[in-house]
């Protein structure tokens, strides 16, 4: 019944429309002195920051939801760097009603449910599996697991993501698992694709583990468009040190576009 209900009000969307600190982190120094005024500012609105980008509702009473990937105490010096550096070539809002830059970078806001990124997603989020939670976004503890921001290249079909990789992400001793790597992979190339070609499911995701990652690492996923083939999605995606000098994965994936009956379990 309640899948019903989902249903037909999935009917009505447009889905995807489009002070904890790390243990090599933030030794002796204050959280405030190391943020540049734009992640300071992130910092102490992060809990109502409304975001420009993806939900186009059709509920006059809708609101935006918590995007998960702004800057917080979690967040190293490198993390708040790399930050930066992206959220500097990004598009400016709008200032006193005026444009004040258009960039090809765009930061993407990041929810803690995949469907909150649909036109009345936060309502459906209520009833649909109301318990479920993006695997990413699961952990309260801010800098025990995955954090992480994703900054898209419009003209470039490509994509950059800012990953520190918590304590709680452990595989080989002192290291980040190669599972979790897999998922931040998935996530990432995952998000472009999304992004370019709408609701769409991993169907392939082959990786090559070149070089260990250590745990509290900073790192790059930087992700590109391979090329379009009807409604597959193909992706490349590399991961390296914040200054590229270490490889640390390379990655192929396949994204298959779906039609949301997908998810109710009606094939295309
Ligand atoms: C606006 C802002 C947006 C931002 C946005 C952010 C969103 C928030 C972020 C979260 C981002 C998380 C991203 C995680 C995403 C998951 O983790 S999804 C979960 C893991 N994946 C799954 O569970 C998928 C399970 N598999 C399936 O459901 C189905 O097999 C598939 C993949 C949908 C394909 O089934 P189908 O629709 O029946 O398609 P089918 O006809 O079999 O195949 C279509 C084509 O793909 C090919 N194909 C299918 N599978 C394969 C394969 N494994 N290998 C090679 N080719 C294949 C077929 O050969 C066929 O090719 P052509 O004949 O057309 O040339």
């Amino acid at each position: 019944m309640l899948g019903q209900i989902a249903r037909r009000r999935l009917g009505l969307l447009l889905l995807l429309h489009g002070q904890q600190r790390l243990s090599n982190g933030l030794n002796g120094v204050s959280f405030n002195q190391l943020l540049s005024k734009e992640t300071h500012r992130h910092t102490q609105s992060s809990f109502n920051t409304s975001s420009p980008i993806s939900t186009m509702s059709l509920w006059p009473f809708s609101f935006q939801p918590r995007d998960f990937s702004l800057p917080n105490s979690s967040w190293s010096p490198e993390m708040c760097k790399a930050y930066d550096h992206y959220n500097a070539l990004c598009d400016t809002d709008t200032e006193n009603g005026e444009e004040k830059k258009r960039a090809p970078w765009k930061k993407l806001p990041s929810y803690n449910r995949s469907i909150k990124y649909a036109t009345g997603g936060i309502h459906l989020s209520k009833l649909i599996q109301a318990k479920a939670r993006l695997f990413t976004r699961n952990v309260k503890e801010q800098g025990a697991t995955f954090e992480y921001v994703v900054f898209v290249n419009k003209e470039e079909k490509s994509c950059v993501c800012v990953f520190q990789a918590g304590r709680l992400l452990e595989g080989a001793p002192g290291h980040v698992h190669g599972g979790a790597i897999a998922t931040m992979i998935d996530t990432v190339t995952g998000s472009l694709a999304g992004y370019l070609s709408g609701p769409i499911m991993t169907a392939n995701l082959n990786l090559d583990y070149r070089n260990p990652m250590p745990l509290g690492s900073v790192v790059l996923i930087h992700s590109a468009l391979d090329r379009i083939e009807g409604r597959k999605t193909f992706i490349t995606c590399k991961v390296t040190s914040t200054d590229e000098s270490k490889l640390y994965t390379e990655a192929t994936a396949l994204f298959v576009s779906i039609s949301v009956g997908h998810l109710f379990g009606s094939r295309n």
